[in-house]
């Protein structure tokens, strides 16, 4: 048994947190609102995230980081890439015995645009953590809090610690693979959120179910194609954290990322959402950091999707109108 300190009450953290102590561990969550530490700690639920579940008694929450973090061996992070480094620089700051961070984020650094493993270890030094893993693949917590089956990949260039968190998580509902290919895999697993917002547009706009296999597929080939660039392995794409985490992103209800694209589409626009919106959407900043990165650089490849969602959520292009641009683009081969 390990104690485990999750950073976030939020739904993914409550979600792994049910993982984690039904395997036995001691879990403590970080947050920063009384009334969700209230909720978890009182009430033995997190009603803000979800109305209908009641959480065992095991499951903890506490407004200090440091008490937290006592005694853990293992943090796991689960708030939103814009806070993460700021949160890392506070953790730092209180740890006294060497940890593994395990990463369950998915988007890149707010101001470094690095990924979550690169942030973490640019904020501490390897003395002061284990090999970083990331716990990435098609989970939605609504799903993983309700124990519902589900698989994951654990993401870390240090075969054993990838070893190691998958036996942590691991049990007869929640089946965890390993993976080298934190590259591939980060990527993936940011891109497949600025694709979901676009399944939600489609969606919005009224088109079907052959619209949506069809971008979920050029969407797969576009998004290996920048992680290959980026030095990530092809093979990735088609594992959990590639199209497994496309499809689940892209066809459910719960993808806060695809019920984003949902509202532009249905009103053709995206300037409300983006000047009212406080869910967790990873994709929109997503979006802007893969265009503009692809723009700046010569790769030799092309993005059209997610230029597509850029000019839609960035320049207030119509979304129907963008769309019919994407579908008149010169034809060409499946493979180019
Ligand atoms: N939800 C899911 O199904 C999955 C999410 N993820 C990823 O996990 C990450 C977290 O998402 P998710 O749990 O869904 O988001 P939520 O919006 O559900 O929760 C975010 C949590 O972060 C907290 N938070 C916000 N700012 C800070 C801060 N500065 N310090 C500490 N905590 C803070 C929020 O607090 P408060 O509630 O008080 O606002 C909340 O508890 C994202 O990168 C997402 O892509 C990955 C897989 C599945
Ligand atoms: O990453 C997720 C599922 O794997 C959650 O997606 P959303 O952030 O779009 O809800």
């Amino acid at each position: 048994m390990s104690k485990i300190a999750i950073l976030g009450t939020g739904s993914w953290a409550t979600g792994l947190a049910r993982v984690l102590n039904d395997n036995g561990h001691e879990i403590m969550m970080y947050g920063i609102d009384q009334s969700e530490i209230d909720d978890i700690n009182i009430r033995h639920c997190n009603y803000k995230y979800f109305k209908d579940v009641q959480l065992e008694k095991g499951i903890v929450a506490s407004l200090s980081l440091e008490k937290t973090l006592a005694d853990a061996s293992y943090i796991l992070i689960t708030i939103p890439t814009q806070f993460v480094k700021d949160t890392l620089l506070k953790v730092k700051s209180l740890l006294k015995e060497k940890v593994t961070v395990i990463n369950a984020a998915k988007g890149f650094d707010m101001n470094t645009n690095m990924r979550m493993s690169e942030t973490i270890r640019d904020v501490f030094t390897d003395s002061e953590i284990n090999p970083v893993v990331s716990l990435i693949g098609p989970s939605h917590a609504e799903e993983v809090v309700e124990r519902i089956l589900t698989a994951v990949c654990s993401v870390s260039l240090d075969e054993k610690t990838a070893q190691d968190v998958q036996k942590l998580f691991s049990n007869q509902y929640f089946r965890v693979y390993t993976s080298n290919d934190e590259i591939g895999a980060e990527y993936g697993a940011a891109y497949k959120n600025v694709i979901a917002v676009a399944s939600g547009i489609i969606a919005g706009l009224g088109y079907g179910d052959n619209t949506r296999a069809a971008l979920i597929t050029r969407g797969l080939y576009e998004m290996s194609l920048y992680g290959v660039v980026k030095g990530g392995q092809r093979e990735t794409y088609f594992g959990l954290t590639g199209i497994g985490d496309l499809i689940v992103t892209c066809s459910s209800v719960h993808s806060r990322n695809y019920q984003a694209g949902l509202e532009i589409g249905e009103s053709n626009r995206a300037i409300d959402f983006m000047a009212h919106n406080t869910k967790t959407c990873e994709g929109v900043r997503t979006c802007k950091v893969i265009h503009d990165d692809v723009s700046q650089n010569n790769y030799g490849i092309e993005t059209p999707i997610v230029d597509a969602v850029y000019r839609v959520l960035y320049e207030n292009a119509d979304p129907k109108a963008t769309v019919a641009e994407l579908m008149a683009r010169d034809l060409k081969s499946e493979q180019l």
